[in-house]
């Protein structure tokens, strides 16, 4: 369980409240007007953004360190490093210095495959397509194996086709290794076709998770006005 307790978070003119749990498990989108801090309320759960209150996982509170919590966050930029091969970009996600033993260059081959990239391990980020790019921030999200996965909007510069092709892998990944993910998208069809529950973030509140076909159904008017 995810658990955030009396959390407050105080950006300038801006405040977040939010108090609810995640089960363990769960695939939550994270949908609201723009500026309405779905990004800031991310930001607080891996750790960059400070707060008030609590942020707990498994019952234990998280620690302060953003890279000691048991979690792993895609934004939308990707941040692939252009000088570095696809295979090293992924690496970073188990070693900063890059110096991996025989296990872990199999474990980062292993996730390029997942993503559907075997074979283009040397290649450098100005010589994959939007798609690739998008697979290759994936698989280093996913090889750090962190229980929660958090991912900002990480698709919506991609067309259709293969924004669907890359939810339907998160959806798939997320599935076989049971991590708890939170999403934020501008498309509800985003949540409609991942995440059967979804938390709305409006008018100062993160609200607790609610059914996602429930809410988009019947939206309350701050959701009604954000939808047009
Ligand atoms: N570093 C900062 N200092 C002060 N205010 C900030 C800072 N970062 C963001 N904000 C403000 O916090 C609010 C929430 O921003 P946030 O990026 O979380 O919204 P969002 O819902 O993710 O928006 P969008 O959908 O447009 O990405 C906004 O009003 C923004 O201007």
């Amino acid at each position: 369980m995810l658990r955030l307790e009396n959390v407050t978070i105080q950006q300038g003119g801006f405040h977040l409240r939010a108090d609810f749990a995640v089960p363990q498990g769960a695939h939550v989108a994270v949908i609201g007007p723009s500026g309405a801090g779905k990004s800031t309320l991310l930001g607080a759960i891996a750790g960059f953004v400070p707060h008030a209150g609590k942020i707990a996982w498994r019952g234990a509170a998280l620690p302060q360190d953003p890279g000691a919590r048991p979690v792993s966050i895609l934004f939308q930029d990707n941040n692939l490093f252009p000088h570095l091969s696809v295979f090293d970009n992924v690496a970073l996600g188990l070693k900063p210095g890059l110096r991996l033993s025989p296990r872990e260059r199999a474990q980062v081959s292993d996730a390029l495959a997942h993503v559907g990239l075997a074979g283009m391990e040397m290649r450098r980020p100005a010589e994959l397509s939007g798609g690739q790019h998008s697979r290759v921030a994936l698989a280093r999200t996913l090889i750090r194996a962190r229980p929660i996965v958090l991912l900002d909007e990480p698709f919506a510069a991609l067309g259709p086709a293969l924004k669907a092709d890359m939810l339907a892998l998160v959806a798939q990944i997320v599935a076989k290794t049971g991590a708890t993910l939170l999403m934020v998208s501008h498309d509800v069809a985003d949540a409609r076709a991942i995440c059967d529950q979804t938390v709305l973030v409006a008018e100062g509140v993160a609200h607790p998770p609610q059914g996602t076909g429930q809410l988009l159904d019947n939206p309350p008017p701050e959701l009604r006005a954000y939808l047009g």
